[in-house]
């Protein structure tokens, strides 16, 4: 092997990045993903816009889908959330309207994350070498036996996934956020935030959406890149150049302020209002330190068009992550297993403070001390009190054991919900995890 190839089999074995297609209804998210497929099967270099003449993916996709509401996918998921779980089935069966029945049916899908998180580590290994070709050894009259080795598998290099328009659904709510941290904490995640150009035009809608990036950006806190897709219909440059100089946006504000345009597209909310201008002028200024974290590309899902600089700013956002989120990551997990032990310690703490209780509390038949009247025989009766603790009875210890014990049923039946236990809601849910198998 050549000295000339080292470089390229180290980026062979770099993990495959995730790319988490995020944006409101209609903005062309299951239109992108379709484009990302069809980009990488003819695209050797995906940051490159001229498609290979060979038609040799270098690398093929593995699909996520996680929307369970979809009606239909124009490509092929590897990992298809309707497979897992039917939509319309825990809609009926935990009587939910829409948003509840995605919500629900994310919770049930997050529940298996490990066993998609391993699937998709095995799935995305790097590819062993190239095998030296074995003879068949099929017995063509039985038709058993080993056949000859295929070639080797293409190296799996992104990871694609498309989630339900409803975000705030997947952002926000519990499931989303292990699904997230889960594919993180495995792969370098980059989330692309895809915006619907055409409706971004006025002032107003452009800073709608970018608070609604910043809010995903902090929740997520996971590298963004944001997509003004269907550049076809309406170029981006406006927003860029909104983004980088914020006299642009001043003039645009100004102009739709004297126009009375405010509101978008034949809105007439906050028309010519005084107080719309400076919140969205105060708003500009304050995202302007947002806009540094962020990749901004122009593309149209329909036309393929800037997908080449898309792929340039997956690149860039995913050297990120390995310098400066994986870092933070590994942090907040040690930060988490620290609180673990913390808690442990706590609980500990507790048991023996309980079991001071005890003992104390069988005391109280002893007589009366009088008052503490300054501070010094106010720890000497804390002393006192000590020493009582330790030097209680067999039958006191024996009193603080049946306590003790009192207290563990006491919480076994409530975990088990004899007595105050998880609402309907639980039980509904494990009923239906029971009866669809999941659990
Ligand atoms: N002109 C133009 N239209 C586009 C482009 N991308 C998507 N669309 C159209 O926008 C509409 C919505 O596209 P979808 O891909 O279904 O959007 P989505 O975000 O997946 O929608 P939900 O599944 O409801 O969340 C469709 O009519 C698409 O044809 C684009 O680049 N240019």
């Amino acid at each position: 092997m050549s000295t000339s190839q080292a470089p390229a089999l180290t980026a062979e074995s770099a993990p495959p990045v995730a790319i988490v297609c995020i944006g409101m209804a209609g903005s062309g998210k299951t239109t992108f993903m379709q484009r990302l497929v069809s980009h990488l099967y003819t695209h050797p270099d995906p940051t490159n816009d001229t498609p290979s003449v060979s038609q040799t993916p270098s690398a093929t996709p593995y699909i996520l889908n996680l929307d369970p509401a979809v009606h239909h996918v124009p490509f092929t998921p590897n990992i298809d959330i309707r497979d897992s779980v039917n939509y319309k089935e825990v809609m009926k069966q935990f009587n939910l309207g829409p948003n509840g029945g995605i919500l629900t049916s994310l919770n049930l899908f997050s529940t298996k994350i490990d066993q998609v998180i391993a699937l998709l580590e095995k799935r995305t290994k790097p590819a062993p070498p190239a095998p030296v070709p074995e003879p068949s050894t099929v017995d063509f009259m039985t038709g058993k036996g080993k056949a000859a080795q295929p070639a080797a598998a293409q190296q799996v290099k992104h990871i694609l996934i498309d989630t339900p328009g409803q975000i705030e659904v997947f952002v926000w709510s519990a499931s989303g956020e292990i699904l997230l941290s889960s594919l993180a904490s495995t792969f370098p995640t980059v989330i692309a935030y895809i915006i619907d150009t055409p409706r971004t035009t006025s002032t107003s809608t452009f800073m709608s959406n970018m608070l609604y990036a910043c809010s995903i950006l902090y929740k997520t806190k996971l590298p963004m890149i944001l997509v003004f897709n269907k550049t076809d219909a309406q170029d981006a440059s406006f927003a860029k150049e909104w983004m980088t100089d914020f006299e642009a946006f001043q003039d645009a504000l100004r102009n739709e302020e004297e126009g009375g345009g405010f509101g978008g597209e034949g809105s007439a909310i906050g028309g010519g209002s005084g107080y719309m201008g400076s919140l969205l002028n105060s708003m500009s200024l304050v995202l302007d330190e947002f806009y540094k974290h962020l990749s901004v590309v122009g593309v149209s899902a329909m036309t393929g068009e800037g997908m080449g600089e898309f792929f340039k700013g997956v690149e860039e956002k995913r050297q990120e992550f390995e310098r400066d989120y994986k870092p933070e990551l590994e942090r907040r997990k040690q930060d988490r297993e620290k609180d673990k032990a913390a808690n442990r310690q706590k609980e500990l703490d507790r048991l023996m403070k309980d079991m001071k209780v005890g003992a104390v509390s069988k005391s109280r038949n002893a007589p009366k001390k009088p008052e503490p009247e300054t501070v010094s025989e106010a720890e000497d009766t804390d002393e006192e009190d000590m020493q009582l603790g330790e030097e209680a009875s067999d039958d006191e210890v024996q009193d603080v054991d049946s306590g003790i014990e009192s207290r563990y049923k006491q919480a076994l039946r409530n975990s088990r919900g004899d007595e105050g236990g998880p609402s309907g809601e639980d039980f509904s849910f494990a009923r239906y995890m029971q009866k669809a198998n999941l659990g």
